[in-house]
């Protein structure tokens, strides 16, 4: 038999929490402003401090994020009423090229991210854009944002698979990642897009990662979307390689409109719970994140794709009076 191992993961993780974007991006009914804003704040209430909560997109492209300047300006306006407690909440939202930026600026946002892929074809799907293109692009808003003062985290979508290509080489991957990094984004998170990764994959892409980018390694976060179900013991594996920020979605909702087959992203409550197993801190009260979770799905009118968050409001409305 073999020695059980112990596992070695950070002391503390941080959450990116993405429902309110990424979550709401492709869903068919379409969330008012009202119930966007009601919906961050609760995420904020459970104690979330990093969360995507819109997207500076065509509303061509993306109709669900349209009310997005709405949602972000009644969000900060809220932000700035409440206590110290909420100064370190940062709300962020998905910024493709200058006009988004404007918009960002106007709103304060306090994150932007610009998304890549390293996938060529998706990238002219989802952006409409060659990769060298949108580098170019990227190049223009970091420098814009840096000036304005706003932090900035980038997207690598398609680091396992891409609908459209296939298999990515983690090489491939590493050298965009690098590009990305050198315009001077913060963070680069790695998205999954389409959920095929599994925990071999991952190690695989994770050690690359680490060849080619050396010390900028601790800038990564990663993005799984749950499509195979491998979410969890793909995050399991980075976060023993190291990896302390991780991208969830409050109820498993979520999905890209221009990545075919790609269903929810890992369930926010299904990683804290993970991650309250372990003894790893990350500042989020499970009980009120479920109930953030419940709230949308009931908005949304659909299960939640959460099975920690089920089975927890289950035992929730048994204790109810
Ligand atoms: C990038 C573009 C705009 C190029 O789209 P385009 O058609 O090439 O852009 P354009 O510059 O020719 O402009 C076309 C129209 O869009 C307007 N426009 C132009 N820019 C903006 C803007 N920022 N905000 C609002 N409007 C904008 C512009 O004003 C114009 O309006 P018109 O004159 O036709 O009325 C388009 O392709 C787009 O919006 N794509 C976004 C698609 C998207 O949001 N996909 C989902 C993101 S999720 C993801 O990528 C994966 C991730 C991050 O979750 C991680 C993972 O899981 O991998």
């Amino acid at each position: 038999m073999h020695t059980v191992p112990t596992l070695l993961v950070p002391p503390r993780v941080k959450i990116v929490e993405v429902g309110p974007r990424d979550g709401l991006q492709n869903e068919p009914v379409s969330v008012s402003t009202e119930d966007k804003i009601k919906l961050v704040q609760k995420l904020a209430q459970a104690g979330c401090r990093y969360i995507e909560a819109g997207s500076f997109v065509s509303p061509k492209w993306v109709p669900s994020m349209a009310n997005s300047f709405q949602t972000m300006t009644k969000l900060r306006e809220w932000k700035e009423k409440q206590g110290p407690e909420y100064e370190p909440l940062v709300l962020s939202c998905l910024v493709p090229n200058l006009a988004g930026l404007h918009q960002a600026i106007q709103v304060k946002a306090g994150e932007i991210a610009v998304f890549g892929s390293a996938s060529e074809t998706f990238s002219n799907k989802n952006i409409n854009c060659s990769i060298d293109e949108s580098l170019e692009r990227f190049a223009l808003v970091v420098a814009e944002a840096n000036t304005a003062r706003i932090p900035v985290r980038a997207y690598l979508s398609c680091v396992i698979g891409c609908p459209y290509q296939g298999r990515i080489p983690p090489l491939a991957v590493a050298q965009m990642a690098e590009k990305l990094l050198a315009l001077g984004c913060h963070e680069l998170s790695l998205g999954d897009t389409i959920g095929v990764g599994t925990p071999t994959t991952t190690i695989a892409l994770l050690k690359e990662l680490q060849h080619v980018l050396g010390n900028d390694v601790d800038k990564l976060a990663v993005h799984f979307h749950d499509t195979h179900g491998q979410a969890l013991a793909n995050i399991l594996v980075s976060l023993e390689s190291g990896i302390a920020t991780v991208d969830a979605s409050v109820a498993g909702l979520g999905g890209c409109p221009y990545a075919p087959g790609a269903s929810g992203n890992v369930a926010t409550e299904d990683v804290v719970y993970m991650l309250n197993g372990l003894g790893v801190e990350t500042g989020i009260d499970l009980d009120k994140l479920v109930e953030a979770g419940d709230f949308i799905c009931e908005v949304l009118d659909r299960p939640s794709r959460s099975r920690a968050g089920t089975a927890i409001s289950a035992i929730q409305k048994r204790k109810a009076p």
